[in-house]
């Protein structure tokens, strides 16, 4: 297995919070790692430091052998919009755009013309099981559809990895796993390396591994394969 990003004894500190303290991990190319833990033990702030969007106090992050948390901003940026993507418990679709524009969006940020990303983001909607949605707007979907569709947006670039976190936090749990099955098998399909925040053991059983986040004041994570 190569090593695709690891992160080293890191540490972050929000005023008196410690949030980070000596956090350190390893996530293979092409796996999928859960992140658990009790609320409030870290697990976003690791999750944004190893997508290179909060930096680290101490400790270092390393992306397939290159150091990012050094990296200045605008590097750090490209470096998101070219080869990461995201999804969040709150799909956040711009209520402005319609879903194919909103799955279009890294697309457009990439420089592609506004007709290749929408003819890129269509086909999405047959895969996801969204046929007919392409010209809603956020306010006309459900929880579900609009996950999904955010779950188009953060893979329809191809991007090495996807950062999900709680990406079925605000779902019921039939409609969760199918956005994880959709999620996890995607992601497989494209060899998109998967790290998932999450506090529910059904979702983080769709992983190859998980890492324990336990309390932010501790100072290990402990990652066990719970598949082989
Ligand atoms: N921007 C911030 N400003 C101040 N404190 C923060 C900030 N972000 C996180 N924290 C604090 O850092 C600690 C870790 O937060 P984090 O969100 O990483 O935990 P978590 O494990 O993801 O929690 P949850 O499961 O509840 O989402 C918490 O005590 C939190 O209150």
């Amino acid at each position: 297995m190569t090593v695709l990003i690891e992160a080293r004894d890191l540490a972050l500190t929000f005023g008196e919070t410690p949030a980070l303290r000596g956090a350190s991990l390893t996530v293979d190319a092409g796996e999928v790692l859960a992140i658990m833990g009790p609320s409030g033990s870290g697990k976003s702030t690791l999750l944004h430091c190893l997508a290179g969007i909060l930096t680290p106090d101490s400790g270092e992050v390393h992306f397939n052998g290159r150091r990012i948390d050094t990296m200045n901003e605008a590097r750090r940026s490209e470096l998101r919009r070219r080869t990461f993507g995201f999804v969040f418990q709150f799909g956040q679709l711009v209520p402005e755009l319609t879903a194919e524009e909103n799955v279009a969006l890294p697309l457009l940020f990439g420089g592609t013309s506004r007709a290749g990303a929408l003819a890129q983001a269509r086909p999405w909607f047959a895969r996801l099981g969204l046929d007919g949605m392409q010209r809603r707007r956020s306010g006309e979907l459900s929880g579900g559809q609009a996950q999904r569709i955010a779950l188009a947006r953060g893979l329809v670039a191809r991007p090495q990895v996807l950062f999900a976190d709680e990406p079925t936090g605000a779902l019921d749990s039939l409609t969760g796993e199918q956005v994880m099955e959709l999620l996890v098998g995607t992601a497989r399909e494209q060899g998109t390396t998967v790290i998932l925040v999450t506090h529910e053991p059904r979702v983080a059983a769709y992983a190859d591994r998980e890492a324990v986040v336990r309390d932010g004041r501790a100072s290990t994570f402990a990652a066990e394969r719970i598949a082989p």
